[in-house]
């Protein structure tokens, strides 16, 4: 058997490209790995270069590293394509560990593009920024995965419908991402039974981003366009009242240019307001009440 063999798609990628349908994308092992292809043209050797520098740069304090995913060097790999040997970035996988992971992957930003990009890639990006909430919000959701149950599975709304998001659907997904009544056509209210633990209290989302936030008023090393901050969380440590499995994680590096001792307004910029919509979710939960959110409240008499 092949190293190939072993590897499969990622079941619980979110948003970008996917290996299927002879398609290049990345590829998972059981060893926790996550290959990410070398993208053609300069944005792959970008992102590695990117990965090489940050791995090394001793600048970096741990408590912000650690909102990376840890970089193990590159390697040749066959692709998911069947278009043979590829240079793939060899990532910690984010969600292996995880049981039934609800994930969204949120670009940050209201521009998505760095300065010294070519016209055309400029005007596709400015198009993209002005059709979604990239460009009124200064950041958009780019996909997402919300965990049921064993029998309703995922909600995974398709890219087509996540494109067309106004700013009132994402107020609802924020609501939507810790409900227990979020499956998919449900048009109950969202229950946001999971909201203080998963976006509240000091281990939670909002602590974290809050966190790097503050390295973000300060930084001035990288400019970080067109990158994703993950918000992961497994229901199963959730109901169990346990917070440790709730976190942030920042992916996609291929357009990160040098900071150059400015600060970078546009990636701060949607991150404040990240951070404001999921303030507002926090303040006005309706939920966690014995009756909303039986399951919750029954673990936690079982204490
Ligand atoms: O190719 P597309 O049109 O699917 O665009 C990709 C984006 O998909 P979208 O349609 O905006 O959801 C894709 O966005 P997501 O990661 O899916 O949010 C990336 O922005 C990708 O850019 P890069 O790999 O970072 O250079 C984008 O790839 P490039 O446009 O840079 O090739
Ligand atoms: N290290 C990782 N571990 C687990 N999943 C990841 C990791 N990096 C990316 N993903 C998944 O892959 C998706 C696309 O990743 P991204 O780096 O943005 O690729 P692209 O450049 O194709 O847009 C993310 O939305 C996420 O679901």
């Amino acid at each position: 058997m092949t190293k190939r063999d072993t590897m499969k798609a990622p079941p619980h990628q979110v948003a970008g490209h996917q290996a299927r349908d002879g398609k290049l994308g990345p590829l998972i092992d059981a060893a926790g790995h996550f290959y990410k292809p070398l993208q053609g043209d300069e944005r792959g050797t970008k992102e590695g270069a990117f990965y090489t520098a940050f791995s090394s740069n001793k600048s970096i304090p741990d408590h912000i590293r650690k909102f990376f995913p840890i970089f193990h060097g590159t390697q040749l790999l066959e692709a998911s394509d069947g278009s043979g040997l590829h240079p793939h970035l060899v990532l910690q996988d984010l969600v292996s560990s995880r049981l039934s992971p609800s994930i969204m992957d949120i670009k940050i930003g209201s521009r998505t593009w760095p300065l010294q990009s070519p016209e055309d890639y400029i005007n596709k990006c400015l198009r993209k920024d002005r059709e979604t909430t990239s460009l009124s919000l200064g950041f958009r959701i780019s996909g997402l995965q919300v965990y049921g149950s064993k029998e309703s599975g995922y909600w995974k709304p398709d890219k087509k419908m996540i494109k067309r998001f106004s700013a009132e659907d994402v107020r609802l997904v924020l609501r939507k991402f810790v409900s227990s009544n979020a499956s998919a056509g449900s048009g109950l209210d969202p229950d946001c039974c999971f909201a203080s633990i998963v976006y509240g209290g000091s281990n939670g989302i909002l602590a974290q981003l809050l966190e790097l936030k503050a390295w973000f008023e300060e930084q001035t090393i990288y400019h970080f366009y067109s990158c994703s901050v993950l918000l992961i969380y497994d229901e199963e440590l959730v109901l169990e009242g346990r917070s440790c499995g709730v976190e942030i994680k920042l992916i996609d590096f291929a357009h990160v240019v040098e900071g150059n001792g400015v600060i970078d307004h546009n990636f701060l910029g949607g991150l404040c307001s990240l951070i404001k919509f999921l303030s507002e979710v926090l303040e006005a939960p309706k939920c966690c009440t014995t009756k909303a959110c039986p399951q919750v409240e029954e673990k936690n008499l079982d204490k």
